[in-house]
């Protein structure tokens, strides 16, 4: 582990380098508060344990210890283990350097078993929550996209939509919002199959995505059904955009074992104005849609 030593005394700096080292850690060091602050702020992801005096000049471990904690005080999870040491054994010490943010408090002289034993303690801690960070992030994953197509899923979609039209909102600036849905798609399941379906599915995502522009978000929003969100695009250039995206998909057969395969979308445009909601838009753009159903498919229809 790589851990970082903020000690005044340097008999005691050398003692500890001497049993850490023994114990395969990588060391460095510091010789006061400030110190240890300023090293920790600019290189936050470089260390895996931190060993704090609490006597130190210029700034206390304790002190020290809190500005640690604050740097990163809204994401619990990126978290440096603190073990501070102290010739003092006293209750209130102890207790106020737990609540500045240290996790163990060991007293001097330094043990070398005691000190193995925390490290060894503390390292099963830091695995364990390594371990728990992994997981919620996959699951974040997992709750945001779409399983089949690995894009953004609908709850995803609107949490980008919705940040966008905050942007449109705040800087009076333009955005659009495409539907597509596949045309007769139910017949692509009945004639070769639902595997067909979702492999037609995957290869229209990966078209359109080839397709996208700089800023464009792509989402598959329900089972044949793509989203778009273009920012800074007002209505005219959003059609021209959209219907570019459905001649992307219409233009060339898609493969399915072998053969080709035609596949056309239809697309419903809606542009953003003061007042609409990301549900709104989504909405307006889905009646587009329908109209360009009605139409007679495989063309854009941009809502006024
Ligand atoms: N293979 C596959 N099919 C899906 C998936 N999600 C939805 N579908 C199918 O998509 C089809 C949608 O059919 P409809 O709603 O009738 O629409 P359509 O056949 O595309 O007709 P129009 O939209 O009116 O042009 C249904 O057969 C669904 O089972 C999926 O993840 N995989």
């Amino acid at each position: 582990m790589n851990i970082l030593i903020a000690e005044d005394t340097q008999s005691d700096r050398l003692l500890l380098r001497f049993y850490l080292e023994k114990l395969g850690h990588t060391v460095t060091e510091v010789v006061n508060g400030e110190e240890l602050f300023n090293t920790v702020k600019d290189g936050y992801d470089d260390w895996d344990f931190l060993i704090v005096d609490l006597n130190m000049p210029v700034m206390t471990g304790e002190q020290a210890a809190r500005e640690i904690r604050a740097l990163h005080s809204d994401s619990p999870e990126d978290w440096i283990p603190i073990i501070f040491l102290s010739g003092s054994d006293n209750d209130a010490d102890i207790e106020r350097c737990i609540e500045a943010g240290a996790d163990d408090y060991l007293v001097k002289p330094i043990q070398h078993k005691v000190l193995a034993a925390k490290l060894m303690a503390m390292a099963r801690i830091v695995a364990m929550r390594n371990k728990l960070v992994g997981m919620n992030k996959r699951l974040e994953a997992l709750s945001t996209t779409d399983y089949l197509t690995t894009l953004p899923n609908r709850r995803a979609f609107e949490t980008s939509l919705k940040e966008e039209v905050a942007k449109a909102s705040r800087y009076q600036q333009s955005l659009s919002v495409a539907v597509l849905d596949i045309d007769h798609f139910k017949n692509i399941n009945d004639q070769y199959g639902h595997h067909a379906g979702d492999e037609i599915l995957q290869q229209v995502a990966e078209r359109l995505q080839e397709g996208l522009r700089g800023g464009d978000v792509i989402g598959r929003i329900g089972g044949e059904e793509f989203a778009l969100c273009l920012p800074h695009t007002e209505s005219k250039d959003a059609f021209r955009a959209c219907d570019r995206y459905r001649e992307v998909i219409s233009g060339m057969p898609f493969h399915y074992n072998g053969a080709p395969l035609t596949v056309t979308v239809s697309v419903g445009v809606a542009a953003y104005r003061e007042g609409v909601t990301q549900l709104d838009l989504i909405k307006l753009a889905d009646s587009a849609l329908y109209d360009a159903k009605r139409a007679g498919r495989n063309c854009t229809v941009e809502r006024d």
